[in-house]
């Protein structure tokens, strides 16, 4: 099984509420809009993950301690565990974005979210994550390798989980 992150830097602009997200321009999604993340290396916490990953694809700098866990996402293909993916959020950064050869970067109203450029799962938990809820779901697909050609088959969401015993 994969562990991987996700991360959605977030911004106030003029009373707008604006998301960072990324096209990604490699890899699974390839295309699609998405947070900036990636998968854990060896000896890494999400949390390292989250801030390593969204430094090199997109240049902020974030204190892994401003990270606040949002989501734990069990993505299963044909019945098996595919991918474990852990979702933080945060307002507290330093930077400006600036595109990498993995991803572009983009802020986006939340209002605007372009679910339908994004994974078909990410309409079912993103926006409880934007609206500053916690959650925890399983989503499964069906089709086989890779994940991003696979079809999505059926989820169940829990809302209001407690990460109090994130590593
Ligand atoms: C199945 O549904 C998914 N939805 C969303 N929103 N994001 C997903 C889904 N499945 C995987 N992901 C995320 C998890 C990771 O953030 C990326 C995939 O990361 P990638 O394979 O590109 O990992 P890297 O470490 O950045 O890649 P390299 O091996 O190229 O360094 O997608």
């Amino acid at each position: 099984m994969i562990e991987a992150t996700l991360c959605f830097p977030r911004r106030d602009v003029d009373g707008t509420e604006e998301v960072l997200l990324i096209e990604k321009r490699r890899g699974l999604g390839e295309g699609w809009y998405n947070g900036p993340g990636g998968k854990l290396e060896a000896g890494e916490t999400p949390r390292e993950c989250a801030v390593r990953e969204t430094r090199e694809e997109v240049g902020l700098e974030i204190d892994p301690a401003d990270l606040e866990k949002a989501a734990e996402l069990d993505f299963r293909l044909d019945g098996e565990r595919h991918t474990l993916c852990h979702v933080f959020r945060t307002r507290t950064f330093a930077g400006e974005p600036r595109p990498s050869p993995e991803a572009r970067p983009e802020w986006v109203a939340v209002e605007a979210v372009p679910y339908d450029r994004m994974w078909e799962d990410d309409r079912l938990w993103l926006p409880a994550v934007l609206a500053g809820e916690t959650v925890a779901g399983e989503f499964r697909f069906v089709g086989g390798e890779p994940l991003d050609e696979a079809d999505f088959a059926d989820h169940a969401l829990e809302r209001g989980v407690s990460f109090a015993d994130e590593r």
